[in-house]
């Protein structure tokens, strides 16, 4: 029987859960806090934690972030309410496993915990089948086409690539077809996430270790690096190694040379290298918290997976594909979305992206009773996001041009400042401007 430790401090809410999760034959541990919940975890295995996002001592984004650093693979789900939606999706890249949205509908709950106990996230190596590309969306629109096309380039190639778009936006999806239209398609694809390793264990995860090479080190074992070998290495979130780490990384791909850790042994390795990224590695680079000289190694191309929200009508092509896959796993027959529903989907901002939709797809799929979604089975939050937009500022008066000038200039630096999650110098360069003058202009419209 799974053990799971539920984190939650709603005591009603705890008991529903619990009632309900052992009904289906898990066993469960409930805390009301942070600090217990985490000497809890530390006590015992769970197999599954559910954590809730607000909790009277901490956030469950910080619960995460010390179970994540002591190396543990245990899955983590997130509950949150749809409002903190911003900060699940930043859940996701420190490492939880999924997060689902509050008023939990237990149908749903039970599906993510269920596919959380197959965990294979952290680390999953390319089944050795051909993967079909009928499995994925490419989309018709401007952005979706030239990224393809530039994946169609790169791919045959041996380039390293990085990825940089938002979380959620299908990177990981991408560095697959790159895979898949390389020389390499028949070598392994292994990917590793980044953001979810601990400082200490991400260089043997890497590039492997010895028995005995560290307390807890009970056999040799082989890293990522040596999986890869003859194949793909994708490396998610990769500023958020360390910098030693980034010493070794940088030695693996120019020489070519891996040393696991507490060994002597030099093992040549043949991996073609792609990282993604949703910060904005420049930055980190000019910050100091980033290698130049890898940065330089890694990104021999660069591509910009966009936002769902600059996709247009792709998002439709997602609608359907994700209706599809619901289908076929919740064995129902949706066939079509309701107008209004299509309005609210087409208006809604996806700062999830991808993930965000499929979820938000696969909840309603499962909500409906009869063939067509309804609006009902959408969450309440978003269609209050959509129909009660948080206020813009207030509009200029029409016959002073000066003023209307600035009030779009001022919209325009917040709306590109959101899009790119602040970061300046990305802003810049949308904005065409250098960032001296925007950081004037933020000053002068009182943009924090
Ligand atoms: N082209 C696509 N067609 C269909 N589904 C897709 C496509 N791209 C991504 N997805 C789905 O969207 C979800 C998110 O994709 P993915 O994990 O690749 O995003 P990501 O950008 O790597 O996220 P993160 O930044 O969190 O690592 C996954 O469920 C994935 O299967």
């Amino acid at each position: 029987m799974a053990e799971i430790l539920l984190i939650e401090d709603d005591l009603t809410f705890t008991r529903i859960l619990e009632g309900f999760l052992s009904k289906h034959g898990f066993q469960v541990t409930s805390h009301h806090n942070g600090k217990e919940g985490l000497k809890a975890f530390a006590s015992k295995s769970f197999k599954l934690v559910l954590l809730d996002y607000r909790l009277p001592d901490t956030t469950g984004l910080d619960i995460l972030q010390d179970i994540k650093k002591e190396g543990s693979d245990v899955p983590v789900i997130i509950m949150t309410s749809f409002s903190d939606i911003r900060t699940a999706v930043k859940a996701i890249k420190v490492g939880a496993f999924e997060y689902i949205t509050k008023p939990v509908n237990p149908d749903e709950l039970l599906m993510v915990v269920r596919q959380a106990l197959k965990n294979e996230k952290i680390v999953t190596p390319e089944k050795k089948t051909a993967v079909d590309s009928k499995q994925f969306v490419e989309g018709t629109s401007v952005v979706a086409k030239q990224l393809h096309e530039h994946v169609r380039l790169v791919a045959p190639t041996n380039m390293s690539v990085v990825i940089e778009g938002e979380s959620g936006t299908g990177k990981e999806n991408v560095a697959r077809s790159i895979h898949r239209l390389s020389q390499r398609a028949k070598g392994p694809f292994v990917a590793v996430d980044c953001g979810a390793l601990s400082k200490d264990l991400a260089a043997s995860e890497l590039f492997g270790h010895v028995k005995g090479a560290f307390t807890g080190a009970m056999n040799d074992k082989n890293g990522q690096f040596l999986e890869a070998n003859g194949g793909t290495l994708f490396l998610d979130e990769v500023g958020n190694l360390s910098y030693e780490v980034q010493v070794k990384l940088l030695r693996a791909i120019q020489e070519r040379i891996i040393t696991p850790i507490g060994s002597n042994k030099e093992i040549h390795v043949d991996v073609r290298i792609i990282t993604a990224t949703n910060d904005d590695l420049a930055e980190s680079v000019k910050r100091g918290q980033f290698r130049e000289d890898l940065y330089h190694r890694i990104n021999e191309f660069m591509l910009r997976v966009p936002p769902l929200r600059e996709r247009g009508d792709d998002l439709i092509e997602f609608l359907n594909f994700f209706r599809s896959a619901a289908n076929q796993e919740l064995g129902r027959k949706v066939v079509r979305f309701d107008d209004q529903v299509m309005n609210i989907l087409k208006n809604y901002d996806w700062p999830g992206n991808l993930r965000e939709l499929r979820n938000v797809v696969k909840r309603s799929v499962l909500l409906t009773q009869g063939d067509h979604v309804l609006i009902e089975t959408l969450p309440i939050e978003m269609l209050d996001a959509v129909r009660n937009p948080a206020p813009k500022t207030p509009t200029a008066p029409i016959y002073d041009l000066k003023a209307l000038q600035e009030s779009q200039e001022k919209e325009m630096i917040i709306k590109t400042l959101q899009e790119v999650r602040y970061n300046k110098s990305k802003a810049a360069r949308i904005l065409n401007i250098d960032r001296k003058t925007l950081y004037l202009k933020m000053e002068k419209y009182n943009i924090e």
